[in-house]
């Protein structure tokens, strides 16, 4: 039976932006790959606990505890770092000890808590990507365990294919959906439904670059247009004047001189 649906494409990753913010995070080990994960935890607002023996921090985890950016159990793993009251959320090993990354994993296994063991594909509920962030925009790039380092490539490939700004317009977006809200609170299927196409509209027909030129006194003028379905042009809201509580003054000037 012909028809136009997705292909299904077994083997790949279900990609997600999971929300740890205030969730407590442990990770296991202080080298320089957990490094890398306490600012991608940082980054998303966990609560985030490293055990490690002292002796064994690389200068960034020691320059984060030392500002109280994480906590720090000075000592290797125990499985008391998973008793229940902790209520660990996620952990994440990285350390140079095959054995006991495997303790560790078996263990997260047994209390059902989600786990990514550094280098042992086979021993992880989920992979980390190559990310690219500006601001509010997240791009994570994944070869499914192939190519971690062509990941880090494509990554920086594709930030460089953005316009600048990009995660500025987003800002922008944000703010307008935030303010159309106030606007049209309306809770209804059909508010919902008449909110999502006016606010599709916009995203469709302004640039980044308008959004980000766009001030707060150009969102108030655009929203005006949501309850009568019209999207105006930002060409259009700056120069027309076609708002009736605008009033034409002469400034004295003619233009020319
Ligand atoms: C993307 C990134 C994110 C991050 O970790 O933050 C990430 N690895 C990065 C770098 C990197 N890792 C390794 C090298 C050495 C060069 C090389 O081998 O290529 C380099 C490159 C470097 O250091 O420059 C060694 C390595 N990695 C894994 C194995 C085990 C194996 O393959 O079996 C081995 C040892 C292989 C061996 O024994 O030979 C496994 C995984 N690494 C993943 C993620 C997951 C798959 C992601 C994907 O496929 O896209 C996965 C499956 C699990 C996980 O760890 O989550 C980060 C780049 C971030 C950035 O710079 O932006
Ligand atoms: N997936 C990736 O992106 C990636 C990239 C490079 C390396 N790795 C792997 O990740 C692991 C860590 O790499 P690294 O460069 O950060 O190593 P590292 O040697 O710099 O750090 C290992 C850390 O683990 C600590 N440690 C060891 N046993 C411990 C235990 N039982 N409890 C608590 N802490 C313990 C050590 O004190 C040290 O701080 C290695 O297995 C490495 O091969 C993964």
């Amino acid at each position: 039976m012909a028809n136009d649906y997705p292909e299904v494409q077994g083997g790949g990753s279900l990609i997600l932006a999971w929300q740890v913010k205030n969730k407590n995070v442990l990770v296991v080990g202080g080298g320089e790959v957990a490094a890398g994960r306490i600012v991608n935890l940082l980054n998303a607002d966990a609560k985030v606990t490293v055990v490690c023996p002292k002796d064994g921090l690389n200068d960034e985890v020691a320059y984060r505890i030392a500002q109280g950016q994480v906590s720090h159990l000075d000592r290797v793993w125990l499985p008391i770092d998973l008793e229940p009251e902790k209520n660990v959320a996620m952990v994440l090993t990285a350390v140079d000890d095959p054995e006991a990354s495997t303790r560790i994993w078996k263990y997260c296994k047994k209390t059902k808590v989600p786990a990514n063991i550094a280098d042992v594909p086979p021993e992880c509920d989920f992979y980390f990507g190559s990310v690219h962030r500006d601001g509010p925009l997240q791009i994570m790039v994944s070869t499914n365990g192939n190519g971690p380092r062509l990941a880090a490539a494509i990554r920086r490939q594709i930030g460089e294919m953005l316009p600048a700004g990009t995660g500025d317009s987003i800002k922008k977006v944000g703010m307008l959906r935030r303010k159309l809200r106030r606007v049209a609170p309306g809770k209804g299927t059909e508010d919902i439904s008449k909110r999502m196409a006016w606010m599709s509209r916009v995203c469709d027909e302004w640039s980044t670059e308008e959004f980000n030129n766009m001030d707060e006194e150009d969102m108030e003028e655009l929203v005006k247009g949501y309850e009568n379905d019209v999207v105006r042009s930002f060409e259009d809201i700056r120069l027309g004047d076609t708002d009736p509580d605008v009033v034409w003054q002469f400034d004295g000037s003619f233009g020319w001189m």
